[in-house]
């Protein structure tokens, strides 16, 4: 970071993970023990030079507790119906502190590499444009329903992961333009690319998997053992 540069995380947290199929929100799901969430902010609590947090989380959320927090860093604000407004609401959150750099990152990645933030982070100080973590697409994709329509040329195609990281001010404002207009707002990345933004791709390990179907967990729970193990 510039020295005088000021990094805030955001950590969308406010889903219920319907597609997990489970009695509980996903990312109060246990792996080894602790849940999803704090796997995750413990993770990003161990970045260099960030001055504040803050966590998204459901107005019916009956999980959360302060208590989940890992240090006074941590905050939490309301999330919203979609996780591009819950993302709008954690930036306004953070207005009177006035970061200058806003990284985000969901709280069901857990398994994210702390070197990889890094790089992102480098980069995109250094280059002074936003960036994402992603991965070059492994498989070969197709398009179609039931059957076949074709085989997508997957030369440049690439998985978005997160965090993805932009200037404070210009991610506030695509997405209050991206959600005013209605557009479909997936990731913040998207909300730039309608903006016209430059998007940096930064390839990033594949084994930061977005934990949403239930075939995700015993897998998660197998890379949190190996990534020990690599510190051990
Ligand atoms: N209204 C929402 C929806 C999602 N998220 C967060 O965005 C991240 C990625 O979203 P996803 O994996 O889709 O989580 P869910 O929306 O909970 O899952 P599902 O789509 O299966 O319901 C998660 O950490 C989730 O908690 C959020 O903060 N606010
Ligand atoms: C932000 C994201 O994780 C990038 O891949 C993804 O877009 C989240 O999508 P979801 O449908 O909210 O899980």
């Amino acid at each position: 970071m510039k020295r005088n540069d000021k990094l805030a995380v955001i950590i969308p947290a406010a889903g219920v993970g319907s597609r997990m199929q489970a009695q509980v929100p996903k990312q109060y799901i246990p792996l080894l023990g602790k849940p999803i969430l704090v796997h995750t902010l413990e993770k990003l609590a161990k970045l260099d030079g960030v001055e504040q947090f803050m966590v998204a989380v459901s107005k019916e959320d009956s999980y959360f507790t302060t208590s989940l927090l890992p240090d006074s860093r941590f905050g939490h604000c309301d999330g919203g119906k979609e996780r591009a407004d819950s993302v709008l609401l954690a930036l306004r959150a953070l207005a009177s502190s006035k970061p200058d750099w806003v990284l985000v990152h969901d709280a069901a990645r857990p398994l994210v590499a702390l070197e990889d933030i890094h790089h992102l982070i480098a980069k995109c100080v250094n280059e002074g444009q936003g960036g994402i973590l992603a991965a070059r697409v492994k498989d070969t994709i197709k398009c179609g329903a039931e059957l076949v329509q074709k085989t997508v040329p997957r030369e440049s195609l690439w998985q978005a992961f997160t965090p993805q990281m932009f200037k404070y001010e210009e991610l506030l404002a695509a997405l209050e333009l991206g959600l005013a207009q209605g557009a479909n707002i997936t990731d913040e990345a998207s909300a730039m690319e309608l903006q016209k933004k430059p998007v940096q791709l930064i390839a990033a390990r594949t084994d930061n998997i977005k934990i949403t179907t239930p075939e995700d967990l015993p897998l998660a729970e197998f890379i949190i053992q190996q990534q020990g193990k690599q510190h051990d």
